[in-house]
């Protein structure tokens, strides 16, 4: 199977026919993230299928609505056919509650502005070039540096294009984004990264400790996080360990509001190792499955930094030995190459464990995906793609690619479908 097939098929995660059924349940998703925003007074009425159906006006009442809506689809229908759709959607919801096909879309969006930029003028190169010769990979080179793509995957990418260009024959530049995008693919597998996957703790509290410098969307990355495990069945709490920024700790409070978490907090100014103390004792007695420490971004003194995030993680772990669990560094994608020296800088103060990359959807330079991989070996394990709740998604390296050569791949698969035909 080509590469172009295997990659539609996994970004699909069904047959086209199936896909009706995805657009169905992708509304239904639809419905219930503005249900989140709707006042608490306010019902809104949604048809499914042949039924009609209350949207919850709160979290816990989406949750269950989204539970119980297949049964409710299956009870008014009670046909076969009515039976297999709700199988199909079963099946093709991911852990998180949302469709292959929908994650996909969300990243396809996610990446429009990098798309718009930087694909646009490898479509425009391929048209002026026709044929694949040096002065087209220097150029593309040039493209793929301009994007932050970063030094050393680029050079590796070129390699390997050259490599493949020669090895297929290939004259015509017109399929070259499927032989870029199947490579990129390629690199980022190829490394020997821990996995994306959050290091949860079964039957025992897991301790996920943020950090990051002030205004990347730490907080609202936090809010999403809490909400997202929340929906995976997770008793959530937050800890408001950054008490140095004025508002921080009401700014958390609001997330805590919105997706319905408890927040541990002490007053503006006091210690933050203090705050995470009584976080962990609250966590503990409510036999809590994660907590979440939000802490303060001071960049200004790497010595400071180091001190007070030294001192939150001796508290964290002599509270629960091996915690936290999870260091996730939040970085700032519209910051480019600045985002890389906050990381190098965290890096060196704390055991960063993982990297949550926010505001993909606001820079027209996606490639630093690929530099931040490349550069810090540390993994990428979630990227924000927009500011709605949903919009925080594990990183995906296909459906990334995808993301950024959308309408080239589509093309071209389509053209391979129909020679085969
Ligand atoms: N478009 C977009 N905006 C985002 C994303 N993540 C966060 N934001 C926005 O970025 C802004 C800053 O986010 P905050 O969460 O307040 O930033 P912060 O890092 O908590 O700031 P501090 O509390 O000072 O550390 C907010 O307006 C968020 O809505 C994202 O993935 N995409």
């Amino acid at each position: 199977m080509s590469f172009l097939k295997r990659m539609k098929e996994k970004l699909m995660g069904a047959k086209p026919e199936e896909l009706e059924v995805q657009q169905l349940e992708t509304n239904d998703e639809e419905q219930a993230n503005l249900a989140l925003e709707v006042p608490q007074e306010e019902v809104v009425v949604q048809e499914t299928i042949s039924e009609v159906v209350a949207v919850p006006a709160t979290t816990e009442q989406a949750q269950q609505v989204e539970e119980t809506q297949p049964e409710e689809v299956v009870a008014v229908g009670s046909t076969t056919e009515l039976v297999e759709v709700e199988e199909i959607v079963e099946e093709k919801k991911s852990k998180w509650g949302f469709s292959a096909l929908s994650i996909t879309e969300k990243f396809k969006a996610g990446l429009e502005k990098t798309r718009d930029s930087f694909t646009s003028k490898v479509n425009d190169l391929v048209a002026r070039y026709r044929t694949v010769d040096e002065d087209f990979f220097e150029e593309l080179e040039d493209l793929l540096l301009q994007a932050d793509v970063g030094f050393e995957t680029v050079m590796e990418l070129m390699d390997k294009l050259r490599y493949e260009v020669q090895r297929q024959n290939i004259k015509d530049t017109s399929g070259i984004q499927s032989v870029i995008s199947e490579k990129l693919v390629e690199i980022y597998e190829s490394s020997d990264e821990e996995s994306i996957e959050l290091n949860i703790q079964d039957g025992e509290l897991t301790v996920i400790l943020f950090v990051g410098v002030n205004g990347v969307g730490k907080t609202t990355t936090i809010g999403k996080l809490a909400h997202r495990l929340k929906q995976e069945g997770k008793s959530v709490l937050l800890a408001a360990g950054d008490t140095f920024r004025a508002g921080a700790i009401d700014q958390l409070q609001v997330w805590g509001d919105r997706v319905g978490v408890d927040v541990i907090k002490q007053a503006e100014g006091s210690d933050p190792a203090a705050v995470m103390y009584d976080a962990i004792r609250a966590a503990k007695k409510r036999g809590a499955d994660i907590l979440i420490c939000d802490t303060a971004g001071r960049l200004q003194n790497k010595v400071n930094l180091m001190n007070e995030l030294e001192k939150v993680h001796r508290v964290i772990s002599r509270e629960i030995p091996n915690a936290p669990h999870e260091v996730l560094l939040a970085l700032d994608a519209t910051t480019g190459q600045n985002a890389l020296v906050q990381a190098q800088t965290f890096k060196e103060a704390t055991n960063v464990t993982g990297i949550v990359l926010t505001k993909l959807d606001g820079t027209a330079k996606g490639g630093i995906v690929l530099a931040i991989r490349n550069k810090l070996h540390i993994p990428v394990k979630f990227v924000g793609l927009g500011e709605k709740m949903d919009d925080l998604q594990p990183f995906d390296t296909e459906r990334y690619v995808y993301g950024l050569f959308a309408d080239a791949l589509d093309q071209q698969l389509a053209e391979e479908e129909t020679k085969e035909q």
